[in-house]
């Protein structure tokens, strides 16, 4: 059992070292290059930092980076286009469209003209269904992040209970099936769950993924629990932006047995386990042995 702050920048610097040995074994064994290709659409300045962080990183893992730009007046056609184009090229592997669409588009149908063995976000509905069934699947990259640093705290997650705090496609849910399958006892509570904090209190392993600054107290936290801040909120401190998680990091840090920090603990996880998942999906479509290690 490993306690105090859980570095994840350090967790996420291995995980792509071990993805860089696959992505260069894939090279020399077979001649393949990964490519992952990121499409943005818009220009949300934060969106913007994500899709360079993401490239850059790409690249240094030995991974081709495609980008591609729209504008935030494209049409959603040209956007399914795209997204069609990718699917047929054979160089890309995996392909991320960023999220949140402009709000003229359709993000289901978007997200759903993925060829679901490149969906490396495991957003697709073949994927989310091949996660609920315990089938194997493209996982959501957060959450694989998530459980591979309860997997560095705990080891075995037998028995535990679980609290997901949040219900969104893209992490509470996909989590709370992954906490099942490594066998907790899982409570999914939201916005609408009477008396959060004594829900909260029940966790072992408490995950916050709800997107509102700080809003997980010291007194919400049982002595000794893991905690997973998921939430990444810009929030303005003395005249200066400052990212925060859901988690009030002070006054439970006091408390728990390991915590997550934001920046530093879950999102470089996320950007490792995209990698990861293009390596994945490299792997699959060419029916080779998935490399060890990469995966939780
Ligand atoms: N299709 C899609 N897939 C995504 O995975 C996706 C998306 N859309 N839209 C936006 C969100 C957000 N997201 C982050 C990933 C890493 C950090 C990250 O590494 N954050 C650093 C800090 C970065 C900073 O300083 O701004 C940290 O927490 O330490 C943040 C946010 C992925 N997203």
């Amino acid at each position: 059992m490993k306690r105090g702050i859980i570095d994840g920048k350090a967790t996420a610097a291995e995980l792509r070292r071990r993805a860089a040995a696959a992505a260069a074994r894939l090279r020399e064994d077979h001649g393949i290059t990964c490519g992952l290709a990121v499409v943005l659409v818009g220009e949300d300045p934060a969106s913007q930092v994500y899709v360079r962080n993401k490239s850059t990183q790409t690249r240094e893992v030995g991974m081709n980076s495609f980008e591609h730009r729209l504008s935030a007046d494209a049409s959603e056609d040209e956007l399914l286009e795209l997204v069609a184009k990718l699917n047929r090229d054979p160089a890309v592997d995996g392909i991320l469209v960023q999220l949140p669409l402009p709000p003229h588009m359709n993000a289901d149908r978007v997200i759903n003209a993925i060829a679901p063995h490149k969906d490396v976000d495991g957003f697709h509905i073949s994927n989310v269904g091949l996660l609920g069934t315990g089938q194997r699947a493209l996982v959501p990259c957060t959450p694989l992040g998530c459980m591979m640093m309860l997997r560095e705290i705990h080891g075995d997650l037998s028995g535990l209970e679980a609290v997901v705090v949040g219900r969104s496609n893209i992490v509470g849910k996909p989590l709370a099936q992954l906490l099942m399958m490594a066998n907790c006892t899982v409570t999914v509570a939201h916005s609408r769950t009477r008396d959060l904090a004594s829900v909260c209190r029940r966790a072992d392993i408490l995950i916050a993924a709800v997107g509102r600054a700080e809003m997980i107290r010291g007194d919400w936290i049982k002595p000794g629990a893991s905690v997973i801040d998921v939430g990444i909120n810009r929030v303005e401190r003395d005249g200066k932006f400052r990212l925060v998680g859901d988690v009030n990091f002070g006054e439970a840090a006091a408390v728990a047995g390991a915590i997550t920090p934001v920046p530093g603990g879950v999102g470089p996880m996320t950007i490792a386990c995209l990698l990861v998942n293009t390596l994945t999906a490299a792997h699959r479509v060419r029916n080779l042995p998935e490399p060890a290690g990469l995966t939780v």
